[in-house]
């Protein structure tokens, strides 16, 4: 696996994953090995983008964070606490540091988007109506919602409904904060302005984000980290803005790569461009013969 030499992770890990193994049993009695022996360090503060090809193990990984999948072997340390050893109860309280968010939203159809922020603190028990209430206000106005907060998830469109999700899962202040696919069911613009939302809340709230996205715009967009799987391996981790020291090992690293440079170089010929400079001007005279 190759590493940036930024790697050194200068802040402390808020997730570190070691050796986490995670098999599913299948119909025809096989036992198919998801994720393998796989070791992670994601410092406080980050957004990391976890990408591969479909089936790669992203989801199954992004899982094993926060329990929902129980790994088979290895420990997964949140916050310092190592969620393996844990009680259910322990368990529980654990994951209010770790807020979640999906695909389709998982919101309560029938609960305005006041109570559907609530919800999570009101089945932990230990918060008074006032401090629910100041809560509740304080999420939807980071996710610029807060004129909906008396709205019902049928009267908010696909990006609305995903940004009460966002208030929902940080309605408890965790350090962490797990997306998987998060605009996949989201068009082009909307998914822009809601990978600024969340660029906005990691700045404000210093809150890690770990995404899974299949989208490479995405990653080019919101995260500064990304890790490569394939079939259940770790195989490439760099930071999205550096530049390589040697190429990448995998196609998709390269493909972020090209995006990233494109991106460079469309901003510095904006930049030099001369306001009367024809629109469709030569490479060659541009300088960029190769590009
Ligand atoms: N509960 C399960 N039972 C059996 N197999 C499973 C289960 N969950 C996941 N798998 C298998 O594990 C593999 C990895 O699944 P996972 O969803 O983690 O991949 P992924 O990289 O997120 O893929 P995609 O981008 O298609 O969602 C897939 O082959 C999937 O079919």
């Amino acid at each position: 696996m190759s590493n940036s030499p930024t790697d050194a992770a200068l802040k402390p890990p808020v997730i570190r994953l070691e050796a986490v193994q995670k098999s599913f049993a299948l119909p025809s009695g096989e036992i198919f090995d998801a994720v393998r022996a796989l070791s992670l360090d994601i410092p406080e503060g980050e957004i990391f983008g976890l990408i591969g090809k479909s089936g790669a193990g992203k989801s199954t990984l992004l899982r094993l964070i926060n329990l929902l999948e129980r790994p088979d072997a290895g420990r997964v340390i949140v916050g310092g606490r190592d969620l393996t050893t844990l009680t259910r109860r322990e368990l529980r309280d654990t994951r209010q540091n770790i807020g979640m968010i999906f695909q389709q939203f998982n919101l309560l159809q029938n609960a305005s988007v006041f109570d559907n922020v609530a919800f999570p603190l009101k089945i932990h028990g230990r918060h008074s109506r006032a401090e629910i209430d100041a809560r509740v206000r304080e999420c939807l106005e980071l996710v610029g919602l807060s004129e909906k907060i008396d709205t019902y998830p049928a009267q908010l469109s696909g990006g609305q409904k995903q940004r009460v999700a966002i208030a929902r899962a940080l309605a408890s202040r965790p350090q962490v904060l797990l997306c998987d696919e998060p605009t996949s069911a989201l068009d082009s613009e909307t998914t822009r302005s809601l990978l600024e939302t969340l660029r906005d809340i990691n700045a404000k709230i210093g809150v890690t984000i770990v995404i899974v996205t299949h989208e490479l715009s995405v990653v080019e967009v919101l995260c500064r980290r990304v890790a490569i799987l394939e079939k259940g391996q770790l195989v490439e981790q760099f930071a999205v803005e550096e530049a390589p020291q040697a190429e990448r090992v995998t196609a998709l690293g390269r493909e972020i790569d090209a995006l990233v440079r494109r991106r460079e170089r469309d901003a510095r010929e904006a930049a030099n461009a001369p306001l009367n400079a024809p629109l469709f001007a030569p490479a060659v005279a541009r300088g960029i013969a190769h590009a």
